[in-house]
């Protein structure tokens, strides 16, 4: 054990006004790590020194609000003294971390994107850079991979954050095809943002920061307007076809953005994958599928496995002749997360896509402490999302590719049951068994103006615009009362249903 906690700092605002607060005074190359339990929260003030959460530094003094069960860690390479507010279930300190190994990822990308840009810039590349490189530079597009609990997310986060940090201007573009997380989005999604500030971890449940999607701009902490897809499970073997063909959409869509922005290409991208992706089963024979769909979707030319060698040799086989393979340590601060926190997490995360997120300060703080004029955390914020009622016929709603409810001897004889994975079947509210109630559904940006263009499974290769939720269905009057934090009309609109439920 490395660090000193001080007892409770009796001069410190937040002692004198009730709450737990104590010092920890961390050596260079250490993290203190904690955990919170349901209900509680946490403020960490960086003191003196320098210090970052998953690589985003922390400014001297402010007040960084946690909560939603959020577990996390506060690094620093020079050594530093935090404050520390309120009561998490867990906090140490570890001198064991991978960050060297983390950190030398990242300025390995880095030289990638240096030379990718000298290529934008038309200069020529430095002596050493010639011999290093072979062929032609391309910036870093890594696809990150791991088992369950390896802390996937983390290093992509930690990889995002130094390149924003690098003050070079990048903007790395940021994909999450885990629908479990859901990214800046609801559960069930997959998006990609390109960030040119760092990501804050304040809570699991926006696990990668607040967007425009659901805050209004003023109040999110950038104006990042993801593009996001819906696939509308958790998990990725319930449709794989349809995952691959999404993954394969939000590909094309990213290469369109950055196909007129060479900065932004050069940043690179950086994709977060499910773990799903690294755990062979026969349950799970589409994860090659899938692996396969990023690295042609995306162009990878970087496969970063976290802490497992048995992938690490299979990726080396299959990519090792084109892509660059490197095996990187798992952290031991990593938490495993259980079925049912997960759970729980894609239910604060619904409810923040709705109401925003909001964090209570720790017990015997006032909640002033939080609203506080300056010390306000970029991250506290409420939406006042509307409630209206509209016709079943207002919007179009479709599910992809499930079963039709018709029974079997219903069919035609010879007939087969089975629908097709990508098919999109309409549903009609008015027919009970439709699961529509409380269900999360995606709202889809307009088809293609062009009515020749137009075709049949069109829906699914709509990016989302937004979310909303059924909160109720009159079936007498055909009406349902919807839930939505964007204001609109939603008539003549087309929305997707799949198997996530609003719970409140
Ligand atoms: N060094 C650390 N100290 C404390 N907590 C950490 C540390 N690194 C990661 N965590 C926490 O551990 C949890 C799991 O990490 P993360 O989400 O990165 O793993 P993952 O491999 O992406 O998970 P999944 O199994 O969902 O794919 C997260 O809550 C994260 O904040």
């Amino acid at each position: 054990m490395s660090g000193r906690q001080h007892a409770e700092e009796p001069q410190s605002e937040a002692a004198s006004a009730g709450a737990r607060s104590r010092e920890w005074v961390l050596e260079p190359e250490t993290e203190y790590r904690f955990e919170l339990d349901p209900g509680t929260s946490l403020i960490i003030k960086l003191v003196c020194g320098h210090a970052e959460i998953f690589g985003a530094e922390l400014a001297e003094g402010k007040p960084y609000a946690f909560g939603s069960e959020c577990k996390g860690a506060v690094y620093t390479w020079q050594g530093c003294t935090l404050e520390v507010i309120g009561q998490p279930s867990t906090e140490y300190i570890s001198e064991e971390t991978p960050m060297s190994a983390y950190a030398n990822v990242h300025m390995a990308l880095e030289r990638m994107r240096v030379r990718a840009l000298r290529v934008v810039h038309g200069s020529p590349p430095s002596s050493n850079e010639e011999s290093e490189s072979d062929g032609d530079p391309m910036p870093p597009r890594v696809l990150v991979l791991g088992p369950e609990n390896s802390g996937k997310t983390t290093v992509c986060k930690i990889l995002t954050n130094y390149a924003v940090r690098m003050g070079q201007g990048w903007s790395p573009m940021f994909v999450n095809v885990d629908p479990s997380e859901g990214g800046w989005a609801m559960p069930g999604a997959i998006s990609a943002a390109s960030l040119d500030s760092p990501i804050q971890s304040s809570s699991p449940a926006s696990t990668l920061g607040s967007t425009a999607t659901s805050a209004p701009m003023h109040i999110s902490s950038n104006s990042l307007v993801p593009i996001t897809y819906w696939y509308g499970h958790a998990e990725t073997r319930r449709n794989p076809l349809l995952l691959d063909r999404l993954i394969r959409n939000l590909g094309e869509n990213v290469a369109e953005r950055l196909d007129n922005d060479a900065e932004g290409r050069a940043s690179g991208i950086i994709i977060d994958t499910p773990s799903s992706f690294a755990a062979s089963s026969a349950a799970n024979d589409h994860r090659q599928t899938l692996i396969k769909a990023c690295v042609d979707a995306f162009g990878i030319n970087v496969i970063l496995v976290v802490g497992h060698e048995k992938l690490n040799v299979e990726m080396q086989r299959a990519y090792g002749n084109r892509i660059t393979v490197v095996k990187i340590p798992k952290s031991g601060g990593v938490v495993e997360l259980d079925a049912g926190y997960r759970e729980r997490v894609r239910k604060y995360q619904m409810h923040n896509y709705m109401y925003g997120e909001v964090i209570e300060a720790p017990a015997g703080l006032g909640a002033g402490y939080l609203q506080a004029g300056e010390q306000t955390p970029d991250l506290t914020h409420r939406l006042a999302p509307s409630s209206s009622q509209v016709a079943f016929g207002d919007l179009t709603i479709y599910r992809i590719g499930e079963e039709t409810m018709a029974p079997t001897s219903a069919l035609p004889i010879g007939a087969a049951r089975v629908v097709s994975e990508m098919q999109p079947l309409l549903v009609d509210p008015g027919q009970p068994g439709s699961a529509l109630y409380n269900a999360v559904l995606a709202l889809l940006a307009p088809p293609n103006p062009d009515e020749s263009e137009r075709y049949d499974e069109e829906v699914l290769d709509l990016p989302v615009i937004g979310f909303l939720v059924v909160t109720q269905l009159d079936i007498p009057n055909r009406r349902m009362t919807i839930l939505t934090p964007s204001q609109g009309s939603l008539t003549g609109r087309t929305a997707i249903m799949g198997s996530l439920e609003w719970q409140e």
